[in-house]
């Protein structure tokens, strides 16, 4: 394991709207975007109540029986919302299932919803445990680390040479979700390959990652070796997903990362996939592209891409279950 740490960005001048401060963070976050696609921010201005509110929401949650929790899970791949047991997920194809359980959150919105009545891909209504509170403090959560990632896309559209609100009309309705985490201490018993998380990349354009102290998040640097990514009280920890990179034409990096929890306690987390409205069009931007290096994907959906991202982590546990 190389002992490189993490770059740690301080988002107090982009929020806060201090001259200059868009620009230094543009640079700083483009920075590492491009570099190792990993980073911690501070300065985020997310109430530390509501953080361990959350916490203690996603402990209650877990904490519940087996069959309440399966309650909670209701046409999940149509839907990506509710409850997926332990070994429920394979974020590595390759390898055993997960040592994990989640609950998947998005958008929350009303049964008659029109989306929802015209079958659009994603758009559903929440699934909520029957537990008092639970569903404000999380709601809570989802809308403030929605905001902070729509604003460190004005940053990220600054550094891609765009105007601050390229990103704000295709972050409004977003396929977010906000996924809470429970991992038990990797037993010795594992299968051969199976840990928390197996490596992945994520799928949106930024994760924003509030990890428990245990630690255990890994990050896998270009050159194959690993960082780990200790957690740092009070920051968050992002990353660039593959449809950001693909938006800027693979200039900046969705970087490979995988859990281990080999602190031999409970490990909770809770992560924020920004994934961009339905039908943002994921195209390659301008600054991204020229003569000696021209677009490499066509234009897509922002549904379409998380369709196929989704699919490929499912199917295996499909399969096996079928
Ligand atoms: O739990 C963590 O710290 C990371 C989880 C993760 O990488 C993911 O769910 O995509
Ligand atoms: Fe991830």
């Amino acid at each position: 394991m190389s002992t490189e740490r993490l770059p740690i960005i301080d988002l107090t001048p982009l929020l806060e709207q201090r001259p200059g401060g868009l620009e230094q963070v543009a640079s700083d976050l483009g920075h590492a975007a491009r570099d190792i696609g990993f980073f911690y921010v501070t300065g985020h201005g997310i109430d530390p109540a509501l953080i361990e509110a959350t916490f203690a929401a996603a402990r209650t949650l877990f904490a519940q029986p087996l069959e309440t929790k399966m309650e909670l899970t209701r046409d999940f791949f149509r839907t990506n919302r509710g409850y997926v047991p332990m070994k429920g997920e394979n974020l590595d194809p390759s390898k055993p299932s997960d040592l994990k359980e989640a609950f998947n959150i998005g958008l929350d919105l009303r049964a008659d919803d029109p989306r929802i009545l015209a079958g659009e891909p994603f758009r559903a209504v929440n699934q909520w445990p029957a537990l008092p509170g639970w569903r404000d403090t999380v709601l809570a959560y989802f809308n403030a680390v929605w905001r902070l990632g729509r604003q460190m896309h004005r940053a990220i559209a600054v550094d891609l040479g765009a105007a601050p609100d390229f990103f704000e009309d295709k972050l409004d309705a977003p396929l977010a979700t906000l996924r809470l985490l429970h991992y038990p201490p990797q037993p010795p018993s594992a299968e051969e390959g199976q840990i928390g998380a197996g490596t992945h990349t994520d799928y949106g354009n930024i994760t924003i990652l509030l990890p428990d102290d245990v630690g255990g998040l890994e990050v896998q640097r270009r050159d194959g070796t690993w960082i780990a990514a200790p957690t740092i009280p009070g920051a968050f920890v992002c990353n660039i997903g593959d449809c950001l990179m693909r938006w800027t034409n693979d200039v900046y990096v969705s970087t490979p990362h995988r859990v281990v929890n080999r602190g031999g306690r409970e490990r909770y987390s809770i992560a924020f996939f920004l994934d961009p409205n339905p039908d943002a069009e994921v195209a390659c931007m301008p600054s991204c592209q020229g003569p000696d290096t021209p677009a490499r994907y066509p234009p897509v959906p922002g549904a379409d891409y998380l369709k196929m991202k989704l699919d490929a982590s499912y199917e295996p546990v499909r399969r096996k279950s079928a």
